[in-house]
């Protein structure tokens, strides 16, 4: 079946060609080619053919739609290093960081509906100079000269099942979050958080929760006062521009199944307040997107997985599971 005419297909940035990447990539590529939706990878063909893949070579994205049910298509691109499945070599950082600039390239161009990032390991980035903490802050950088109709992002959100958990802040020390968590942020990515409910998800009266910082949050200001000082007046002043938002809530008890389905998306205030829940939800199926940008971007929610890369016992569920993220994400913004 072919995949929506109305739409283009998707691109993907093949990420650390000596992790996982490569082998998800193609066990997603043989799960979806019937029915799925269609997408075309930026990266290395030489090493997604060795995977035991049928790979077509393609010079645009919208090339893929033709060849997708007989071969994986993909936009090739030279590798500086030979591949060691598990040993990242810092001389392909450029390629890899290349890869997700051109599929950006693609999506701002017209030729994709949305980017899917398969995962990239960060430490050889930064190593090599990379000067961003991750996709989400490159991916920002990118687009940052194309208008946005709404609040700007980025805004990182990791999903599983039925929870949303967005961050106010993402890759900082934990020292540094209470510094980070000011007004002025929370209510900038509480507004991104609400619009895009509303544009990518199909959600006319996005209801959201905010998580506390403190303990109890805060127990009424003897276990901290952020939840004083900040972020219940921060909750007034949203709720006052029509956005329902509750007051900060003990972050301990508002992920259990119960609590989960009284809001349509979580305002987290550090990385791990969000992400532990959503991975201990559903690690195989969680996906982790970019809010509040100009393209739609989804990622898996796992990383590189150095320790079983080439093994070939990777798990594809979470990049298909961002694979149709975006492609539903590309179809509510194309209405
Ligand atoms: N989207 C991204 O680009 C992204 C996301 C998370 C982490 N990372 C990066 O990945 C690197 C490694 O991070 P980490 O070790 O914390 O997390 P990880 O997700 O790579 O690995 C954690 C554990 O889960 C296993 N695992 C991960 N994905 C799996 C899959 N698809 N199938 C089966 N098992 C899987 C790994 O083998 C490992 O034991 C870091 O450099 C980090 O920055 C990148
Ligand atoms: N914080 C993410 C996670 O742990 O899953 C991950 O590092 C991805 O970040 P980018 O999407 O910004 O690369």
């Amino acid at each position: 079946m072919p995949g929506p005419a109305h739409r283009m297909p998707l691109v993907l940035s093949m990420g650390e060609p000596a992790g996982i990447g490569p082998e998800i990539i193609v066990k997603a590529w043989q799960a979806l080619r019937r029915d799925g939706p269609r997408f075309a990878v930026v990266g290395h063909a030489e090493t997604l053919k060795a995977l035991g893949s049928p790979v077509r070579s393609v010079l645009s994205v919208g090339d893929a739609e033709p060849v997708f049910s007989d071969a994986l298509p993909v936009i090739d691109q030279p590798l500086s290093a030979p591949l060691v499945p598990g040993r990242p070599d810092i001389a392909n950082a450029g390629a890899v960081a290349d890869w997700i600039a051109m599929a950006v390239d693609r999506v701002l161009g017209g030729e994709a509906s949305g980017l899917v990032t398969a995962p990239i390991a960060k430490a050889p980035l930064y190593a090599a100079g990379f000067r961003f903490p991750g996709h989400t802050e490159f991916i920002a950088e990118l687009t940052a000269d194309v208008p946005h109709p709404g609040t700007r992002g980025p805004v990182m959100m990791l999903t599983a099942r039925d929870l949303r958990a967005c961050l106010v802040t993402i890759h900082s020390a934990i020292r540094d979050v209470p510094e980070l968590v000011t007004a002025e942020r929370v209510i900038r990515v509480s507004r991104v958080v609400h619009e895009a409910m509303r544009r990518d998800f199909g959600i006319a009266r996005p209801r959201l929760a905010m998580a506390a910082l403190n303990p109890h949050a805060g127990e009424g200001g003897a276990l901290g006062l952020e939840e004083i000082e900040i972020l219940r007046p921060v909750a007034a002043a949203l709720r006052a521009e029509g956005i329902a938002i509750t007051d900060p809530l003990p972050a301990d008890t508002m992920f259990h199944d119960e609590a989960r389905a009284t809001y349509d998306a979580a305002i987290c205030l550090y990385h791990d307040q969000a992400l532990i829940p959503v991975k201990t939800l559903d690690f195989w199926g969680g996906v982790n997107a970019t809010l509040g940008l100009p393209i739609v971007r989804t990622s898996p929610d796992h990383g590189v997985g150095f320790d079983i890369a080439g093994q070939g016992i990777a798990r594809p569920d979470s990049l298909i599971a961002a694979i149709r993220l975006a492609d539903t994400m590309a179809a509510a913004r194309a209405v």
